[in-house]
């Protein structure tokens, strides 16, 4: 588990870590552990740094100061840098100190600026870090000589132009392909769209770990999931591993329940009941003989968690079937159209009882709730306070909050899923961790997990039902 802190926690560590060190002692760890990544880096890039040159991009605050402390370290390696101040600030003595070690200072405005970018082996970006809020404005000459460079391009704790928590990216937001962050992870740097800006994270410690506490989010990894994620013991029956009920498809979509189907009965739960009318019954068995079929929730017998929703269609058939699940004691997953049919009546769930998981993409979420904006994760949270319920918006940092609890961001997976149907696996691998038992929050954010990591794992373009034939191998390999 990775946590993530924002900048108000970052800065109060900050505060209390200075109460016990010497005054700019911190500015020097993250500017020598700024200069050592892109050293390393750099060193792998062409073989050796002796010779290379360097352009510092200098804002007139702290981030500007790392980037000219890091200078100094630069040039003691025999690097040639020379350091272009945004501003007419800068970070007082850090100026000075670059220039007693060799370095040279110019101005982003001067006519050779550009030149000195695209000359760079190595570009660092400390125009802004934690105190980015607001666009950043070059000269066109040297935005283009940066977004075209082929040198290393490293952000100081973030790239400039991003907001640091919310992962909103401003016009002209700096693009890296890697960021040094000093002492915590930023959201920023895990949600989207920034997280692409950032390129590489490396971490840079400076100290700070035992002054942050209850991070603002935390992002599972493979170790968390290899941990949580249920598998069978000796003893285990198919009632004990979980029943998963699915009610999906419509003779629209009939393909949606097939999917969502595939997705549970391959993260293997004990079994799947599938609900819906027998000619759904049938072309579902077709594809999964093992599914169970059943033409009503009360005919279906145990079941331990319930996904509702992919492709069922918004008809009043449907919505009597939405409206009379909210009083199941199990677990419920609401997808798809069971989202659209409830977005008429968000404030129900929280008649709910049971663990409630909502799994809207943005679309989706803007109906139930209104628009994501510019600040995903209190928009999410804001949802999980509304309805009772864990609230999953999907996208490409996947996000899943709980009412009271702390944020999950999933970083697995890629645009490769950005195709018809990978949702309704989704809903389905959830249902099934739902079903033998993980909490709520839980289950939701390692599906996510599993669901980009197959993806990621599977070669060349990607179908959903690509997903569900990955899914054997993963769940192998989490359970070797
Ligand atoms: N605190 C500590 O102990 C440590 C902090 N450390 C380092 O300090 C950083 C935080 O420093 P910070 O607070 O000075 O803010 P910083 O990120 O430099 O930005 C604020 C300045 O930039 C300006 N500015 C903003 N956006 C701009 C834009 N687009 N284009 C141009 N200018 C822009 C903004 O001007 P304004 O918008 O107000 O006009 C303001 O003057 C942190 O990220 C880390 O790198 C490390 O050394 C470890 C120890
Ligand atoms: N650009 C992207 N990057 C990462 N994941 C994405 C991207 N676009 C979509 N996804 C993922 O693909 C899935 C799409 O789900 P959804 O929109 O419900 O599709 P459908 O309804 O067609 O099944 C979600 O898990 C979402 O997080
Ligand atoms: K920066």
């Amino acid at each position: 588990m990775r946590s993530v802190y924002d900048s108000t926690q970052v800065r109060a560590a900050e505060a209390r870590l200075k109460e016990f060190t010497a005054p700019g002692e911190l500015m020097q760890r993250a500017a020598y552990g700024l200069a050592n990544e892109c050293l390393n880096e750099l060193h792998s890039r062409r073989g050796g740094v002796y010779g290379a040159r360097a352009a510092l991009l200098v804002g007139p605050g702290g981030n500007g100061g790392d980037a000219l402390y890091s200078g100094v370290w630069l040039l003691r390696r025999g690097i040639a840098v020379h350091a272009l101040l945004v501003g007419v600030k800068s970070y007082p003595g850090a100026r000075e100190a670059f220039v007693r070690a060799g370095g040279t200072v110019g101005a982003i405005s001067d006519a050779d600026a550009a030149t000195a970018v695209s000359r760079a082996d190595l570009v660092i970006d400390g125009i802004a870090g934690l105190g980015s809020s607001r666009s950043v404005e070059l000269p066109d000459s040297v935005a283009e000589a940066i977004a075209t460079t082929d040198a290393l391009v490293c952000a100081v704790d973030l790239p400039s132009g991003v907001n640091g928590d919310t992962g909103q990216a401003y016009d002209g937001a700096i693009h890296a392909d890697m960021t040094a962050t000093f002492g915590a992870w930023k959201p920023a740097q895990v949600l989207a769209p920034a997280r692409r800006l950032c390129g590489d994270v490396r971490f840079v410690d400076i100290g700070l770990g035992p002054h942050l506490t209850d991070p603002r989010i935390d992002v599972l990894d493979y170790a968390d999931i290899a941990a949580i994620w249920p598998g069978p013991s000796y003893d285990s029956h198919k009632y004990s591993t979980g029943v998963v009920g699915v009610i999906a498809g419509s003779a629209q979509y009939p393909g949606a329940a097939v999917m969502c189907v595939g997705g549970a009965i391959r993260s293997k739960p004990g079994m799947v009941r599938y609900v819906g009318a027998p000619d759904a019954i049938e072309r579902i068995v077709a594809a999964w003989p093992a599914a169970v079929g059943a033409t009503s929730i009360d005919d279906a017998g145990r079941t331990n968690a319930w996904v509702i929703g992919p492709g069922m269609g918004t008809d009043d058939a449907a919505r009597s079937v939405v409206r009379s699940s909210l009083s199941l004691d199990v677990p419920v997953i609401y997808d798809a159209d069971a989202l659209t049919i409830l977005s008429g009546d968000v404030d129900r769930l929280r008649e709910r009882q049971a663990p409630t998981v909502l799994t809207p993409h943005s679309g989706e979420f803007a109906r139930l709730f209104g628009e994501v904006g510019d600040d995903p994760v209190e928009s999410v949270k804001a949802a999980t306070r509304r309805t009772g319920c864990v609230v999953l918006l999907k996208g490409p940092s996947t996000i899943v909050a709980a009412p009271g609890g702390r944020v999950l961001v999933n970083e697995t997976g890629s645009s490769k899923l950005a195709t018809a149907g990978t949702g309704d696996v989704l809903s389905g691998i959830i249902g099934a961790a739902l079903a033998a038992g993980l909490p709520a929050q839980i289950a939701a954010a390692a599906g996510a997990y599993v669901h980009g990591a197959l993806a990621d794992q599977h070669d060349g373009p990607l179908i959903a039902p690509d997903l569900i034939d990955e899914l054997p191998a993963f769940m192998a390999r989490l359970q070797a």
